[in-house]
């Protein structure tokens, strides 16, 4: 049987809710077999294969080593794909540093090997792997498959669990492809991956995922591209990648009228009234110190992330106001507002950014993370969440349009994420807290 046949006659055994076609320079993608109406459960699927870690194991602390010395895989896909040899590849050994697994469990984990991978240069590094760890003279075929089984493990496994570290292989969740603009989304517990449709998904359209978080779904082109090369060395080739201008990148015209920057970074979208201000050397020059700003204080503690937003937000918002950057700013300086309005405020221009930066935007948890987050900081304005509510409370509540926000963020995460999701859970808590004043 060929591969793609035996693929989709896995995928049939496991209900058939997708088909695996060749996409040519995406290589396999998977499509739905029927119609999925927006929240419904695509499928869920067990681990095929989890690896445990094992950090203070001699052999692990000799890939570590190894690791060090050679700038290309970490100890962790080392330690994968040893773990993933069969006992024919690994016969000549009577003392194996690994466990080992079956001929059939292999051979499903290079399936997603994808077959242009098939040859490295790095072999003989592999081969003086190996020989430290006790198995010299390993077959070029082993050393070859140990290669390959790398690259499954890199460029396909899901975080299991922290504590231990551990990976998981999902079969039919590996041959999804990336989009920047999902119409699926998977969540993964102990019991395995569901996926989800973001929203309708006709028969025969591609089944795609994300690679990246719901919240770097909104950085720009550059960047999103720029993580996925770096995680999983591909060149993102979806529609919004493609797209010229990048709604990422709003810039404020000189007349007040919203532009953008294009992929590139090489020009701005015309304006209506010709103005010729800003040029695109200074929304660059501008742009690279806010973003810089961004990915040097992510993990600074609160009150210096603060201390900088309380600085360059207001500057940041009047040249780059669609930024994803700037939305970052507005991120920080809402964790520490000195009044609920303001908090408020900077919650309500997050949403307009996220809302706005691509086609299925609203259909996106950090979307609905915000939109919580914008409605319990509108409700707590109006009063709602103090023990005595004022007078007033239920009809400032009502003209604010809270309580309906809070319900559409808690029915987005449920479609998103089901209804055991801890930031549904949260969200639902929330409405529950304040169900007194839904007057509707
Ligand atoms: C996890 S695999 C998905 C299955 C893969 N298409 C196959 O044939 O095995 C990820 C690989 O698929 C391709 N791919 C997925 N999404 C892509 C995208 N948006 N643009 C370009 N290539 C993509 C890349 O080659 C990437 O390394």
């Amino acid at each position: 049987m060929e591969e793609e046949e035996e693929v989709n006659a896995y995928l049939q055994s496991c209900g058939g809710f997708v088909a695996c076609h060749d996409a040519g320079s995406k290589g396999r993608i998977l499509v739905a077999t029927r119609d999925y109406q927006s929240g419904e459960v695509i499928y869920s699927e067990p681990p095929l294969h989890i690896i445990e870690e094992d950090e203070d194991s001699e052999v692990f602390q000799r890939l570590e080593d190894f690791a060090a010395r050679h700038a290309l895989y970490s100890a962790r896909w080392y330690w994968c794909a040893l773990n993933s040899m069969t006992a024919s590849d690994l016969e000549q050994f009577a003392q194996l540093p690994c466990s080992i697994i079956s001929e059939g469990l292999q051979r499903q984990l290079l399936w997603l090997c994808a077959p242009d991978e098939n040859a490295s240069e790095a072999l003989p590094v592999f081969q003086e792997l190996l020989h430290d760890l006790g198995m010299a003279d390993v077959p070029t075929e082993v050393t070859r498959k140990f290669w390959q089984l790398l690259q499954v493990w890199k460029y396909n496994s899901f975080e299991y669990s922290d504590d231990p570290v551990a990976s998981a292989i999902y079969l039919q969740a590996s041959f999804h492809s990336h989009d920047c603009n999902p119409n699926a989304n998977w969540v993964a517990d102990d019991a395995g991956l569901t996926l989800r449709a973001r929203h309708f998904i006709p028969a025969g359209q591609e089944v795609t995922i994300s690679y990246l978080s719901d919240e770097e779904l909104f950085e720009s082109t550059s960047q999103r591209r720029m993580r996925l090369k770096i995680s999983k060395d591909f060149h993102c080739c979806c529609q919004r990648c493609a797209e010229l201008w990048d709604r990422s990148r709003g810039v404020r015209c000189q007349c007040g009228r919203l532009r953008f920057l294009d992929v590139e970074g090489s020009m701005l979208s015309p304006c209506d009234a010709g103005c010729n201000w800003p040029s695109v050397d200074e929304v660059l020059r501008r742009e690279e110190l806010l973003v810089l700003l961004c990915r040097q204080q992510a993990d600074a503690d609160r009150a210096t992330r603060l201390a900088s937003a309380q600085t360059f937000a207001a500057a940041a918002e009047q040249l780059l106001p669609r930024h994803w950057a700037t939305e970052c700013l507005w991120k920080w300086l809402a964790e520490g507002c000195a009044t609920k309005l303001e908090a408020k405020d900077c919650e309500a221009k997050r949403l307009r950014f996220l809302q706005d930066a691509y086609e299925g935007a609203k259909r996106n948890t950090h979307t609905a993370w915000v939109m919580s987050s914008l409605a319990m900081w509108t409700l707590s304005s109006c009063g709602a969440l103090q023990h005595a509510t004022p007078p007033d409370c239920s009809a400032r509540v009502r003209d604010s349009g809270a309580l309906e926000l809070l319900k559409e963020a808690a029915g987005l995460l449920k479609d998103l994420n089901g209804e055991d999701d801890k930031y549904f859970r949260h969200v639902q808590r929330n409405l529950e807290r304040v169900s007194h004043l839904d007057t509707a």
